[in-house]
């Protein structure tokens, strides 16, 4: 039976209330995500922008404004900088820690937003944007990552997931701030959407120079006493507490393992060990299908596409819309542990599929908008909206939080990451051509009005084979032990059924060599299913009772041990 919530295992030593709280506090770096990426529409329309910006062109009505060239400029140069940031992400991560390289970003950030405040012409205007973009993207891949390497395992899903939920409340606050500014007198008026977007990152980057780097970073450049003393600010333990040098020992010694297996290069991300291609190849293509499910679609052309439909009052459906975004990813948050990560994305994907298929199919069948047509179409682009929120928005980095092994994590999270900004761009420049003929003057584009839903519907479908065939269930385990999984389960699909078997400090207590390199590879049974009630029932994976079909009579079976790993 699918149970709901979090359950703490009954035997985990220390508190996890700092990590969680910490963890939340910086989910809120999603904020400036969707803050940056919802607000320009609302920017460009307004009067006193406009009044500002106007460079010599005059459209076909004769209202002076800027040439569509400069606007795609304004607009393009924060997705390429997202890019960007996205890139160089995992060498500043890496080198100056995650915590100083957030700090970083939110400073670079900050300057974009300034310059975008004082701008008076289009150059520093799209200067600006860049250096924004720049910011946004390291803080889209530092703080899912930060808060994987912080949480505590039985809560680690929901934390990230929080991320995605402030992505999109940062969305919304856009869609709100566009409202309640758009008809604003006084000549600098546009400012004050551009310059709220500096209070929070202010804010987080204050709060960040006081908390502690990540105890996994730390030991991954060996600094062992500080990974200690980090470690033990996020658990409220003595430094010298067993439980603390255990989880410590752990995650170094995995990370020794790790890298006797194989160099941590960039080219190591794609073919190196262990079966690190696949796990890259997974957190890319699960990053570029959330955004082939066709959400910005709704997001950034959900007006238009809705007056098109017949809809009376567009901009307050998009508005709604926008809170069903925001409300639906708290129930895909509370059952992202006990349900796990594939089963949500499996039901996500097949929820959307049926909704874009039936949008997709009503468009075909009906030419004309009647009221009943528009009702239709609004409650299946509200449930479909509901379906995305709620499983691939928050699961997606969750799970490219959490499958890469602490050796190349930076480098392989920020690649992953830099897919989805990249099809985040082609998504938001590629549809206008495919929807209307309008739209773009001059240029050749297909008019394909809602049946663009088929293709969003052939993408869940591929979404649901790729889950399927590609993601490992990570929930309940630590990210210590998803490396084991991916080196002893051989199909995603068996994953579930995973027990961790030992701690990788039990396999060298038990023989290891010192490179780490295992005498023989054990076969691991796959007995007993990760969410199965039992097992929920006594903690998680608290007492390891899976053993190994070879060793039997060698390895040691720890009756009632305590599970250090978070
Ligand atoms: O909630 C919708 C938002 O979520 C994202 O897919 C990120 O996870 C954004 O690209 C999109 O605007």
């Amino acid at each position: 039976m699918v149970g709901f919530g979090w359950r703490k295992p009954a035997n985990v030593a220390g508190t996890s209330a700092p990590a969680i709280l910490l963890s939340l506090f910086v989910a809120t770096g999603g904020l400036l995500f969707g803050y940056d990426t919802g607000s320009i529409n609302g920017i460009l329309a307004m009067e006193s922008f406009k009044k500002d910006f106007t460079t010599g062109y005059f459209d076909k009505e004769g209202v002076p404004g800027m040439y569509p060239s400069q606007v795609s400029l304004i607009v393009a140069m924060l997705s390429a900088g997202t890019m960007v940031g996205a890139l160089i992400s995992a060498p500043i991560g890496d080198l100056w820690g995650r915590r100083l390289s957030l700090i970083a970003a939110l400073g670079v950030f900050c300057v974009g937003a300034i310059f975008q405040v004082c701008a008076t012409n289009v150059a520093l205007l799209v200067i600006g944007r860049t250096l924004a973009g720049i910011g946004v993207g390291v803080v889209s891949v530092l703080v899912p990552l930060y808060q994987s390497e912080m949480a505590p395992k039985w809560v680690r899903g929901t934390l990230v997931c929080a991320y995605q939920l402030s992505i999109t409340a940062g969305l919304f606050a856009a869609a709100g701030v566009n409202i309640l500014t758009h008809n604003m007198k006084g000549a600098a008026a546009y400012r004050i959407p551009i310059g709220l977007q500096l209070t929070w990152a202010v804010v987080l980057a204050l709060g960040l120079l006081i908390l502690p780097e990540t105890p996994r970073y730390l030991i991954k450049r060996g600094y062992k006493d500080a990974a200690a003393l980090s470690l033990s600010r996020l658990r409220r333990l003595d430094i010298t507490h067993p439980a603390l040098i255990e989880e410590l020992a752990e995650i170094q010694a995995n990370h020794e393992y790790e890298l006797a297996l194989g160099p941590d290069t960039y080219k190591d991300i794609f073919f190196g060990e262990p079966h690190l291609g696949r796990r890259t190849l997974t957190g890319c293509g699960l990053q570029m299908l959330q955004q082939l499910t066709g959400v910005n679609f709704i997001m950034y052309y959900g007006t238009d596409f809705f007056q098109k439909g017949g809809v009376d009052d567009p901009y307050l459906i998009t508005l709604i819309m926008q809170i069903i975004n925001m409300v639906s990813t708290l129930p895909g948050l509370f059952v992202v542990e006990s349900w796990g990560r594939r089963r949500l994305l499996i039901v996500g994907a097949a929820g959307m599929a049926i909704c874009q298929l039936l949008i997709a199919s009503f468009a075909t069948a009906n030419g004309s908008n009647s009221e009943t047509q528009s009702r239709i179409l609004i409650i299946f682009v509200a449930i479909y909206i509901f379906f995305f929120a709620a499983s691939w928005g928050p699961v997606v980095w969750v799970v490219t939080s959490e499958i890469y092994p602490l050796k190349v994590r930076a480098k392989s999270m920020s690649v992953s990451t830099a897919s989805n900004w990249l099809l985040n761009f082609g998504i938001a420049y590629g549809t206008p051509y495919m929807v209307d003929t309008n739209r773009i003057e001059g240029s050749r584009s297909i008019d394909l009005g809602s049946r663009i839903f088929f293709l969003w519907g052939a993408f869940c479908i591929l979404s649901i084979a790729f889950v399927w065939f590609m993601v490992y269930e990570t929930s309940k385990i630590s990210l210590e032990q998803i490396d084991e999984m991916y080196e002893r389960v051989d199909h995603a699909w068996n994953s579930r059924r995973f027990e961790p078997s030992w701690s990788f400090q039990q396999m060298r207590d038990f023989g290891f060599s010192d490179s780490g390199i295992p005498p023989q590879e054990p076969q691991l049974e796959l007995q007993q299913s990760r969410s199965s009630e039992s097992q929920s029932e006594t903690g998680g994976s608290s007492t390891n009772t899976a053993t190994t079909s070879s060793q039997d009579d060698k390895l040691p079976i720890p009756i009632g041990h305590v599970d250090f790993s978070y």
